[in-house]
């Protein structure tokens, strides 16, 4: 279960003029950002570009350090760049960060080994996960020259080597046609059901059609902020709507109107 109170960041984006003495501008990425994602459940957070998904999905997997509020995994506070919740989450991030030189096997078997496993067992869980997310004929290819999709499926193999309780995906089907899209959702649908562990799934999208289909909680984000959590129906019913994507701006884009206007 990943618990997410008050989580705040902000960047300073360098100035772009050659002699200027400003250190940049600040850019928050973050403002108030809360929610709770529980253990069997396939938790989205749905946001417009910009609206801080991959900077507080980076925050939760210990990438990157907050400037406020608190995160919980499985009851253990994460503090970036400790191991302590890393071994508890598998995470995959936008850059997929495989090594070229090496094959598929050899990118999952080095992380699982990474993770404390042997050898032989990370192996076999490569020939796993190989075959939940087709990767077969892949395996003993070297990474290089893989196309989007098959480095998607590569790195997510990778993130999962370990078999994490709690699982963190930025945007993972991006670059997925739509038959390895399906069969992602298949697999999550799977990780999250008691036979597959009951996994906590938390992921970021701006696909209506993704979160209508996987999500059992939405938390809607916009500019740095949450401004709704709940079920699509639940969605649905608190912006007065019929069609999810009606649900999304009004909740999203009236929402970033007040919000901004509070500033
Ligand atoms: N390292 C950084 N330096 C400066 N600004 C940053 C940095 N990382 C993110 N930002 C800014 O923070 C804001 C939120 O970015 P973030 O990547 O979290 O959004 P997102 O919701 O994931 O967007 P998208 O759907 O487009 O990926 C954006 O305005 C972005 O430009």
């Amino acid at each position: 279960m990943i618990v997410v109170e008050n989580l705040s960041k902000q960047f300073i984006r360098p100035s772009t003029k050659r002699w200027s003495r400003s250190k940049g501008e600040v850019v928050q990425a973050v403002k108030n950002i809360g929610f709770t994602a529980e253990d069997g459940k396939v938790t989205g957070l749905l946001g417009a570009n910009g609206a801080g998904k991959t900077t507080t999905l980076r925050m939760i997997a210990a990438l990157l350090k907050q400037d406020g509020g608190q995160i919980l995994v499985d009851g253990v506070a994460v503090h970036a760049g400790e191991q302590t919740t890393q071994a508890k989450m598998g995470v995959l991030s936008d850059a997929r960060g495989l090594y070229p030189r090496l094959t598929a096997r050899e990118n999952i078997v080095y992380y699982g080994v990474l993770h404390g496993m042997s050898r032989q067992q990370a192996d076999q869980r490569a020939d796993f996960l190989a075959e939940a997310l087709d990767l077969k004929s892949l395996l003993e290819r070297r990474c290089d020259g893989f196309s989007q999709g098959e480095k998607m499926k590569t790195a997510l193999a990778r993130a999962l080597v370990h078999d994490p309780k709690n699982i963190i995906l930025d945007e993972p089907t991006n670059g997925l046609d739509v038959v390895a899209t399906r069969a992602l959702r298949e697999f999550l649908r799977w990780l999250r059901s008691p036979e597959g562990g009951s996994k906590c799934i938390v992921f970021s999208t701006h696909i209506m059609q993704e979160v209508e289909r996987l999500c059992d909680d939405v938390v809607v984000v916009a500019h740095g902020n949450t401004v709704a959590q709940g079920t699509v129906g639940q969605l649905l019913e608190q912006a007065g709507e019929t069609d999810f994507e009606d649900a999304f701006v009004k909740l999203a884009f009236e929402s970033k109107a007040q919000l901004r206007g509070a500033v």
